[in-house]
């Protein structure tokens, strides 16, 4: 059984784990920790979105884990064709080589995109537009915009299968 520490108290970014090395045929005891990310609470370009990942997968691995696992939701400005979400994911080992992966993009509505530009969360405004609560700890934004066909979990999932890559000889 190996131990993996991931970067979040979000429920949704710990499911994604457990059920990425369960798919893997991995045993993980998969924990929790509370790290700073180091960049904005609403990251808005690719790269510091993937620096928040990287610098929580840094911040999290410590002596008890074989692994740890930052991972982080931005958006990016993409013109002509508006703001879209984007996902990022960094993994760690002890020796401190890092697999990085990028998840789904997704097209924001106008209308969310004008409130992030305000400078509104995503979180937040989701919430707000989709009238439900703690949206990100659950299907996420592309659950609600994909009528629950690919959730924020299942993002993640794939994004730390495919950062895992790193690690397999
Ligand atoms: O507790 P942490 O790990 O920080 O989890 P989080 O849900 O805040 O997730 P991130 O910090 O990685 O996401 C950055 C911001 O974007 C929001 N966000 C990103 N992806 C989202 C999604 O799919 N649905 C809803 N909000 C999302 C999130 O609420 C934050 O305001
Ligand atoms: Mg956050």
């Amino acid at each position: 059984m190996i131990r993996v520490a991931v970067g979040s108290k979000n429920p949704a970014k710990l499911r994604a784990v457990e059920a990425a090395f369960r798919r893997m045929g991995i045993a993980a005891e998969v924990v929790g920790v509370t790290v700073p990310s180091g960049v904005s609470s609403q990251p808005f370009s690719d790269n510091e979105t993937l620096t928040g990942a990287i610098n929580r997968a840094k911040a999290a691995i410590s002596n008890g884990y074989d692994f740890a696992i930052g991972l982080e939701g931005g958006v990016v400005e993409t013109p002509p064709y508006g703001l879209f979400l984007c996902n990022w994911g960094a993994i760690i080992d002890q020796i401190g080589e890092i697999g990085v992966s990028g998840g789904h993009r997704l097209q924001l509505p106008e209308e969310i995109a004008k409130e992030l530009r305000k400078g509104h969360e995503l979180g937040t405004v989701i919430d707000r537009w989709a009238n439900g609560a703690n949206i990100h700890k659950n299907e996420g934004t592309i659950g609600i915009l994909t009528r629950n066909q690919i959730r924020r979990e299942q993002v993640f999932e794939d994004v730390v299968i495919c950062a895992y890559a790193k690690f397999i000889k």
